[in-house]
């Protein structure tokens, strides 16, 4: 077996040799999904796995767009159609200065996965720009939104390819990107996802990622009987993720310790309650400011400059910030300090390393595409509600998130149990994500 992953690796690698990020997710899916192939006589000799590691299509654009001083300014646009078999592409969008295509390629297939464990028909998608909005004016990311548009727009609609968020881009980005879709193709449809409320936005969709990343958590731990009550958690990250992932811990009664952004992370030992939350939102969502700001507002917290908060005693981790974010000697401390849960926010966020650390140790490791999946899940909802022309209620989203995540985890468990009982929950999702996909694309034939 170890010969087959090696030689479908090696046809990978001459091919995206350049793309680091890309290539780590493609080993995780192929170690765990090429033994369950060589199991199974109908996807056997069909090189479905190989035709899901190539876009259906990769679209790279010039955006050139005037700062506030006149000055002009060049970035790359991108958008990965990497999946479509089970329905249009559906996934994020993200703007930040180190989006390049490996990065865009790995959350693309990471997607395709994920959107298939929701059970809704999605394929998957990914794309995004170089483009920095930290430091930038309003009128700024607007201009730069329009003009990054102005050529997406050619290539998505409502059932064809719906983009959402991502990291760098929320609701205010959101809606520049639908005004300049709206203006140009002259349409009002479900084109993006994660719109505001009053122009066909879904309730609960801020706050699926962080909900479901937690729910997914609260079911781990129920197949040890335990729960998040008096839980000392460990968050990074203090965006979209991040923030409601922390609000959904404390309803559940545990106690949120830390918050990070890329300049450092903030530990309050004394909890971060509702109120301090609702200051870091404000800060982080309003003022758009850095999380370090948080020990000048509530002094009896520290602020750890150019470090990750792993290293703080913890029962449960929640990463919510990015990929890579959790290396190997994170995890042996997590571990040493007792922490027997990580549930993945962000994608990607645990290197091969570290998720080996917590698989030895028999901890409970949920991967990104499977407990972070209440995010593009709830992006489903929005896109059914908009369909249907219809609104639900808050209560009614939040049912259907919570079945969706309790389903989801039902699949890594049929799949991913191993025979002493221990859930290896990146195998259960790899094989639940990729049966779903590979046997729409057997009907569909070779395309
Ligand atoms: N927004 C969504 O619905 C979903 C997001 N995700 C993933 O969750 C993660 C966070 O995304 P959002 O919260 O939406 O983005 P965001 O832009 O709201 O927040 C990103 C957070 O990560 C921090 N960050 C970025 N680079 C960092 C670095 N190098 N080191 C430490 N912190 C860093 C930022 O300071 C910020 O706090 C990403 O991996 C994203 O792909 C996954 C599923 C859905
Ligand atoms: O809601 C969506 O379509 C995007 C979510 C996303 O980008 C993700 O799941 O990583």
């Amino acid at each position: 077996m170890e010969a087959k992953i090696k030689a479908f690796m090696d046809e990978v690698k001459a091919r995206n040799g350049h793309e680091p990020e890309f290539i780590q997710a493609v080993q995780e899916v192929a170690e765990t999904v090429i033994p369950y192939i060589a199991q199974h006589e109908i996807y056997n000799g069909k090189n479905i796995l190989l035709r899901m590691v190539e876009p259906e299509r990769l679209i790279s654009f010039r955006v050139a767009w005037v700062d506030d001083d006149g000055e002009i300014h060049v970035n790359r646009g991108y958008r990965i159609q990497m999946n479509s078999a089970i329905g249009p592409y559906k996934g994020g969008l993200r703007f930040h200065p180190t989006v390049n295509a490996s990065v865009l390629k790995f959350l693309a297939f990471e997607q395709v996965f994920k959107n298939s464990l929701t059970t809704l028909p999605m394929g998957g998608g990914k794309g995004g720009s170089d483009f920095d909005p930290k430091g930038k004016s309003d009128d700024e990311v607007m201009r730069f939104c329009h003009a990054f548009m102005t050529e997406l727009c050619r290539h998505i609609g409502p059932n064809t390819d719906v983009p959402a968020g991502d990291i760098g881009v929320g609701a205010r980005e959101i809606g520049f990107l639908f005004g300049a879709y709206k203006k140009i193709r002259n349409e009002f449809t479900g084109v993006l996802t994660g719109k505001g409320l009053s122009w066909g936005g879904s309730l609960i969709r801020p706050e699926a990622t962080g909900y479901g990343t937690v729910y997914f958590a609260d079911s781990m731990l129920k197949t040890r009987d335990e729960s998040f009550e008096g839980k000392n958690v460990v968050i990074s990250g203090s965006g979209n993720v991040a923030q409601y992932a922390a609000e959904k811990v404390l309803h559940l009664g545990g106690k949120v310790l830390t918050l990070s952004d890329s300049g450092g992370y903030i530990y309050d030992k004394e909890g971060i309650d509702e109120e301090k939350l609702a200051w870091v939102m404000d800060l982080k969502n309003n003022k758009r400011g850095r999380i370090s700001e948080y020990v000048d507002q509530y002094p009896n917290a520290e602020y750890h400059k150019g470090k990750a908060p792993w290293e703080v005693p913890c029962d449960i981790a929640l990463p919510c910030a990015t990929q890579n974010e959790l290396n190997g000697d994170h995890a042996k401390t997590l571990l040493k300090n007792g922490c027997m849960c990580v549930s993945e926010g962000a994608n990607m966020p645990s290197t091969p390393e570290a998720i080996h650390a917590f698989h030895e140790a028999r901890i409970l490791f949920a991967p990104g595409k499977a407990s972070n999946a209440g995010g593009v899940a709830t992006s489903g909802l929005e896109m059914s509600q908009n369909s249907l022309r219809i609104s639900w209620t808050r209560s009614e989203v939040d049912d259907r998130l919570k079945g969706i995540m309790n389903d989801i985890h039902n699949s890594c468990i049929e799949y991913g149990k191993e025979d002493n009982g221990y859930c290896n929950y990146v195998k259960g999702a790899n094989i639940a994500g990729f049966v779903k996909v590979a046997d729409a694309m057997l009907a569909q034939g070779v395309i």
